[in-house]
């Protein structure tokens, strides 16, 4: 049943969306709410289900089970061409035998509209995004970029109550896709549209989301803002997923005021907390790869790992440094500073106890 609009009803609801492939579960039981004009991406390894969901969403597969509500009704069986979502892919499907005004139109040409009307929709348009100079240019004659915005302005002509966009930007090369990360931003909120986003790119997902979704095999591991899911990972797939983070498998050995102890197979950490985890949890505890810096060698102290330097990477602003601590585990350090070790000589690292996070461990 659908449920009551309010102002608060989301623009989108998932509830336990799962899809079967024959006996393969592609997407496992999603529970997805999306605010009003919210910009979400949604992010994973490959194959863990992103497009799959995005499909479902955009009315082109049907869920196995569950339900998907938009604003408040009910469209799990809304054919694709009576949803209110549009989606936007990375090979643009384009029509090149029309012109940039003819393609943003395109999609208004397929219902009866006042010519005038479709004018002037398409006008805005194609200022919203960028093409105003570009309206008689044939498809053939666009750059990459160019053609994005047609795509983008074809789907946005026909008033969506959201959009969903999959990988649109991986076409483009670098410093491009940097341009239109802005540009969409800016469009998205212009509009105060939802957008749910897929991508593979990180920095993409980071520098547009409001809130970022985490997906592994078909299931959601976390779903927060981007400087939240950054600083303070949940799961262990996660962290190993998300930024550039050290984890050290642990178990709690001593529980203090604000601070827990865990014992490594290199030895002990020393981890602020306020919600310590019991002694003898298993637990993982992640640093960031620059929250690591170098500790002067003979000094002791908490936090201090003693390793080999294994390898480095100069990185402009910044140095990769790897580390193998005595257990074998691998660490990443990342300074601005040249270190004065050679390759397979002794090095240290340290961290600060307030700068590392725990996460629960297998049992
Ligand atoms: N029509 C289909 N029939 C059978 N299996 C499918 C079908 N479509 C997708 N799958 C499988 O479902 C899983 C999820 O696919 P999906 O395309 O959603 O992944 P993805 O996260 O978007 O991957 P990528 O990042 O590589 O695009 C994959 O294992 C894929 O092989």
């Amino acid at each position: 049943m659908a449920a009551a609009m309010t102002t608060t009803t989301p623009d989108l609801e998932l509830l336990s969306i799962t899809k079967q492939f024959d006996t393969f579960t592609a997407v496992d039981s999603i529970n997805l709410k999306v605010g009003r004009g919210e910009f979400v991406a949604i992010m994973g390894p490959s194959g863990c289900g992103k497009t799959t969901l995005l499909r479902i969403l955009a009315g082109l597969e049907t869920a196995s089970s569950g339900q998907l509500y938009i604003r408040g009704k009910d469209v799990s069986d809304v054919p694709v061409n009576q949803r209110s979502t549009r989606l936007v892919w990375q090979n643009y499907a384009l029509f090149p035998h029309l012109d940039v005004a003819g393609n943003i139109a395109f999609g208004l040409t397929l219902k009866p509209h006042d010519k005038a009307v479709v004018a002037g929709k398409v006008k805005a348009m194609a200022e919203l995004v960028g093409l105003s100079d570009l309206m008689g240019r044939k498809i053939s004659q666009l750059s990459g970029g160019q053609k994005q915005r047609v795509a983008l302005a074809r789907a946005l002509v026909t008033e969506p109550e959201i959009l969903l966009l999959d990988e649109p930007l991986s076409a483009l090369d670098a410093h491009l896709r940097i341009r239109m990360q802005g540009e969409l931003r800016r469009i998205q909120q212009q509009l105060g549209m939802a957008f749910i986003y897929v991508t593979h790119n990180q920095v993409e997902a980071f520098s547009m989301a409001d809130r970022v979704v985490v997906m592994n095999k078909g299931r959601i591991e976390q779903i927060d803002a981007p400087e939240e899911m950054y600083a303070r990972p949940k799961t262990e797939f996660v962290a190993r997923f998300v930024g550039t983070n050290n984890l050290f498998a642990g178990r709690i050995q001593e529980v203090g005021q604000g601070h827990v102890i865990v014992h490594c197979a290199h030895g002990q950490l020393v981890v602020s907390t306020d919600d310590p985890p019991p002694i003898g949890a298993s637990v993982f505890v992640v640093v960031q790869a620059d929250k690591l810096t170098p500790a002067p060698t003979g000094v002791a102290g908490e936090n201090r790992l003693d390793a080999t330097l294994r390898g480095r990477e100069y990185a402009g602003s910044h140095n990769i440094y790897l580390l193998d601590l005595v257990d074998g585990t691998e660490v990443k350090m990342t300074v601005p500073q040249v270190l004065p070790v050679e390759i397979n000589q002794s090095a240290t690292a340290w961290f600060s106890p307030a700068n590392a996070s725990l996460i629960r461990g297998a049992a």
